[in-house]
């Protein structure tokens, strides 16, 4: 089925005054369908990206295609035909969702028209189609938001790589700005413990809370990356914003690829082991993804389930990502703001409430 990827969140705009200045929300991407002919040349993209994977090229160019693409793709659209939905695929439906409200929000919060969109790493609209045809339309001023709370270089570091390719295209480039991590921002710390708070309002408290981040090689710590310092940051700004130590609010790192090791605890090995200390109900946010996606949906909620449950646990229960909550779109719309300090059309509007 075809669908349109001319997602526009023109709300606040009109053809006789252009827009002058826009918000890109950039997320990883997914897969078209969920079949192995669909995840194939999204697994080709994401993983022949030299930030993601930095073997040399000839190299890993006849593993990926020898190998990797022959068998992960049937494995991984296995995958995502347990959490694909009649819109699609979680992460760009709780992505264009983001970017709506996000719209609305920042429709009635800014001085003048500011105009969202949304891009994908990998797959479609790209980022150069996104900033192209954002230019066209007017667009001179330009703030970049990736999706990603904690800045890494396989994650963020690629969508600097997507931009500044976009920007080697245009003529005229428009003037520039980029968010290159909010893992520590106080609206957005705010924002999580609140949706954690609210989810035990309703369910009531497991016995811990495990924050499981996606993990990367530890190799690309040891090189330079700030990931892993800064999911532990978000990690101890939570806990003091919860009033939880290190016993009652736990860290691990999950989908781990290949055979390097990469950032520890794992996720899979510590819910089994908090199982077999005796734990029966286990809570698991993961503050590393700011929409549900496979690895949330999947990953944590049905596989770590069912890997608690084998060892001897009762529930592991998922408590959603931010997704397009209020709670979301205002940490983020203020973050936008302020990053935007000194652009006119970002100033706060008169008398508006945010
Ligand atoms: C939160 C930020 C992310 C980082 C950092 C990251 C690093 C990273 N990922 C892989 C390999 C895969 N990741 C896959 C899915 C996936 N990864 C992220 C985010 C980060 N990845 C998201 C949001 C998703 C979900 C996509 C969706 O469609 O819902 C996959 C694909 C699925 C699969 O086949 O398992 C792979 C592969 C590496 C190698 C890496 C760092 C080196
Ligand atoms: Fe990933
Ligand atoms: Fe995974």
């Amino acid at each position: 089925m075809p669908r349109s990827h001319d997602y526009t969140g023109v709300a606040g705009s009109s053809r006789d005054q252009p827009v002058q200045a826009a918000v890109l929300l950039v997320n990883l991407g997914t897969p078209e369908a969920p079949t192995a002919q669909a995840v194939r040349p999204y697994l080709a993209e994401f993983l022949g990206d030299p930030r993601v994977i930095d073997y040399p090229r000839w190299l890993w160019w006849l593993i990926l295609h020898g190998v990797i693409l022959r068998v992960r793709p049937a494995r991984s659209a296995h995958a995502y035909q347990r959490i694909w939905t009649a819109q699609g695929s979680p992460l760009r439906v709780g992505s264009e969702a983001l970017a709506a409200r996000l719209q609305e929000k920042l429709s009635e919060a800014c001085a003048e028209p500011v105009r969202v969109a949304l891009a994908m790493r990998y797959g479609q609209p790209s980022v150069p189609a996104q900033i192209e045809r954002l230019q066209r339309e007017g667009v001179r001023r330009l703030l970049v938001l990736p999706l990603y709370p904690q800045y890494s270089a396989t994650s963020t570091g690629s969508v600097i790589d997507a931009v500044a390719e976009a920007m080697q295209m245009l003529r005229w480039p428009p003037e520039l700005r980029l968010i290159n991590d909010y893992h520590d921002d106080a609206a957005h710390i705010d924002a999580l413990a609140r949706s954690i708070e609210q989810w035990w309002a309703t369910q009531g408290r497991g016995e811990k809370l495990l924050l499981s981040f996606h993990g990367i090689p530890s190799r690309y710590v040891r090189e330079g990356d700030p990931y892993l310092e800064q999911c532990q940051a978000t990690t101890e700004a939570l806990r003091q914003r919860m009033g939880l130590d290190e016993t009652q609010l736990l860290m691990s790192f999950q989908s781990r690829v290949g055979r390097e090791p990469w950032l520890q605890p794992y996720t899979d090995a510590t819910v089994r082991e908090l199982a077999a200390q005796g734990i029966r109900t286990l809570d698991v946010a993961c503050p590393g993804f700011a929409v549900d996606c496979l690895e949330t949906l999947e990953e944590i909620a049905m596989q770590n389930h069912e890997f608690f449950r084998e060892a001897g646990g009762d529930a592991l229960r998922y408590i959603p990502a931010l997704n397009d909550t209020p709670n979301q779109v205002g940490s983020l719309a203020a973050l936008v703001m302020r990053h935007a300090g000194g652009w006119a059309e970002f100033a706060p509007r008169a008398g508006s409430p945010a």
